[in-house]
């Protein structure tokens, strides 16, 4: 799993084991990880021409002793000081002391260089790029180099990952000690590009509860249900699969297929379009409702293609089993019914529909994910899953790490793909994990199945996601 911790908690574990060490080491050890991750992208380090954007705080003198240990090693390096009265001073020694020198012109030295390292700002950046390093950051893009960008792209918020303004697009960004959330969380994740994690030693020292984690496919194989020799298909779990109506019946067959293959031992579907299921899926349970009237089943998904009926949102809230809401669920239901509900309630908003319920415009909750998610969960007491680039999964409250997921791909963007997603995480629902490890499980699942069905380079279509599901559960059980 990875973890992400908030710039406060970075700074108190440094300064507790700066405490224990000699002045300057930790930074040593960052530029040491630094210079090795430039390294390995350069065919050689000898003769490469290397530029470095040095701001004003230590994230500049990262990267001044990054590029003094290049240097050494035979790499032409420039620095283009951004603050030159400010600069850091032994940064900026042990550059010179090594052979490199400061540029007389930024957009000289940048159109020939071969490797770009981003030291505009780290932890201590806020509010976008300033005026002055917007066009050397985009001549740096502009240019053949490979940038990689110190502990953060410049630009982006660590703690949130919004892009308050213009932040610098990097191929690789070296981060230090943990990951910030801007490097897990949309729009600020696309900034970094790959990610690595330089261990400078602070692990013990940051709290054991992070902001914000990503869960690797090891992680979720622990998640996903395996049927023993007890099981039986009650004991799997049923889930209930309130969606479709008139005007929209294939919403009830895609959300019917992700919950096929979600691990729950049978889907119970439940109103019109009960013919169309069937005769794709026959092995489906069906009834024409209402939802109390269907039988027992272990968690409800309710609202894909739903149209207006706001009675079966009703019911189903008004059930004591965990319920899973989305898309016309999402525009129907009373949020009093919500937070009074005693079982787990799980609500699976794009963008849009988080901005209806939050009162919202939509590009402000693409701007700002983590915190509308947070929002939400708190506002519904309920598991909040907000779909997009990386999905997000929060629960109400303090505490609780908020889990990001990039797993997926921009094919998944295609009509019917969240009926799957939601039909897969109702099923995982039903067969007992909290809501919070079902949405994170199911939100993997689909990503990993997007991507596979999306290999062959072709558009995708929701129906071959949800086919890709059983090759997906095999890729995060057996990476190999
Ligand atoms: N602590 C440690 O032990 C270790 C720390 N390490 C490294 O230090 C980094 C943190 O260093 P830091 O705290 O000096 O802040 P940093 O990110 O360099 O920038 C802050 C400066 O930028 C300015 N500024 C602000 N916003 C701006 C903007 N939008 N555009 C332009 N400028 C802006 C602001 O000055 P202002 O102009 O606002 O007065 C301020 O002076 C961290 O990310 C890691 O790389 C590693 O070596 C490991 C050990
Ligand atoms: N740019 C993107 N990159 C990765 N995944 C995406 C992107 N855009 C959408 N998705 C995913 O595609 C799915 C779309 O769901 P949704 O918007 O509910 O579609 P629909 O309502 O058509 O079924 C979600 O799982 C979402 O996370
Ligand atoms: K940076």
């Amino acid at each position: 799993m990875r973890t992400a911790h908030r710039v406060e908690k970075v700074r108190t574990a440094e300064a507790e084991l700066m405490a224990r060490l000699p002045d300057g080491a930790l930074m040593q050890r960052a530029a040491a990880g630094l210079a090795a991750a430039c390294a390995d992208l350069l065919p050689r380090v000898y003769g490469s021409r290397v530029v470095l954007l040095v701001g004003s705080g230590a994230n500049g003198g990262d990267a001044l002793w990054a590029g003094a240990r290049l240097a050494r090693r035979g790499a032409g390096v420039h620095a283009v000081l951004l603050a030159p009265d400010r600069v850091h001073t032994a940064g900026l020694a042990a550059l010179t002391g090594a052979g490199g020198r400061v540029a007389d012109d930024p957009f000289d030295v940048l159109a020939t260089a071969d490797l770009v390292l981003d030291g505009i700002t780290g932890i201590g950046g806020t509010g976008g790029l300033r005026p002055d390093a917007v066009p050397v950051a985009r001549a740096a893009r502009g240019s053949d180099a490979v940038v990689v960008a110190v502990d953060l792209p410049s630009g982006v918020e660590a703690d949130s990952g919004e892009v308050r303004g213009e932040a610098l697009r990097a191929d690789l960004t070296v981060t230090f000690g943990t990951h910030k959330p801007a490097l897990l969380i949309d729009p600020a994740r696309t900034c970094a590009g790959t990610v690595r994690l330089v261990d400078i030693g602070i692990g013990p020292y940051l709290p054991s509860v992070p902001e914000v984690e990503a869960l690797h496919h090891a992680d979720v194989a622990r998640l996903l249900p395996r049927p023993t020799a007890g099981s039986d298909k009650y004991r799997r779990g049923v889930v209930g699969i309130a969606a479709g109506s008139a005007r929209y019946p294939g919403a009830a067959v895609l959300a019917v297929a992700g919950a096929l293959r979600g691990g729950a031992g049978a889907v119970r579907y439940v109103g019109p379009a009960a013919d169309a299921v069937i005769a794709r899926f026959p092995e489906t349970l069906v009834h024409a409702g209402p939802p109390a009237k269907a039988g027992r089943v272990q968690a409800w998904v309710v609202g894909p293609g739903l149209g207006e009926d706001a009675d079966a949102v009703r019911d189903v809230l008004a059930s004591d089993v965990p319920v899973l809401v989305d898309a016309d669920g999402l525009r129907l239901l009373d949020p009093d019914a919500v937070r009074a509900r005693s079982a787990p309630t799980l609500l699976t908003p794009h963008a849009g529909e988080a901005a209806a319920l939050l009162g919202r415009a939509r590009t402000e909750v693409e701007a700002a994910r983590l915190a509308s998610v947070r929002a939400l969960a708190d506002r519904f007491g309920a598991t909040v899953l907000l779909k997009g680039s990386t999905t997000l999964v929060a629960d109400p409250g303090t505490g609780v790490p908020v889990r990001a997921d990039a797993m997926g791909t921009p094919w998944l963007a295609t009509a019917g793909s969240g009926d799957v997603l939601s039909g897969l995480a109702g099923s995982l629902l039903a067969s007992g994990p909290a809501a919070r490890d079902a949405a994170s499980a199911a939100a993997h699942l689909h990503g990993l199945a997007g991507r596979l069905a999306a290999a062959r380079g072709v558009p995708i279509t929701a129906q071959e996601i949800a086919d890709a599901l059983p090759a997906a559960w095999r890729g995060v059980r057996d990476p190999g």
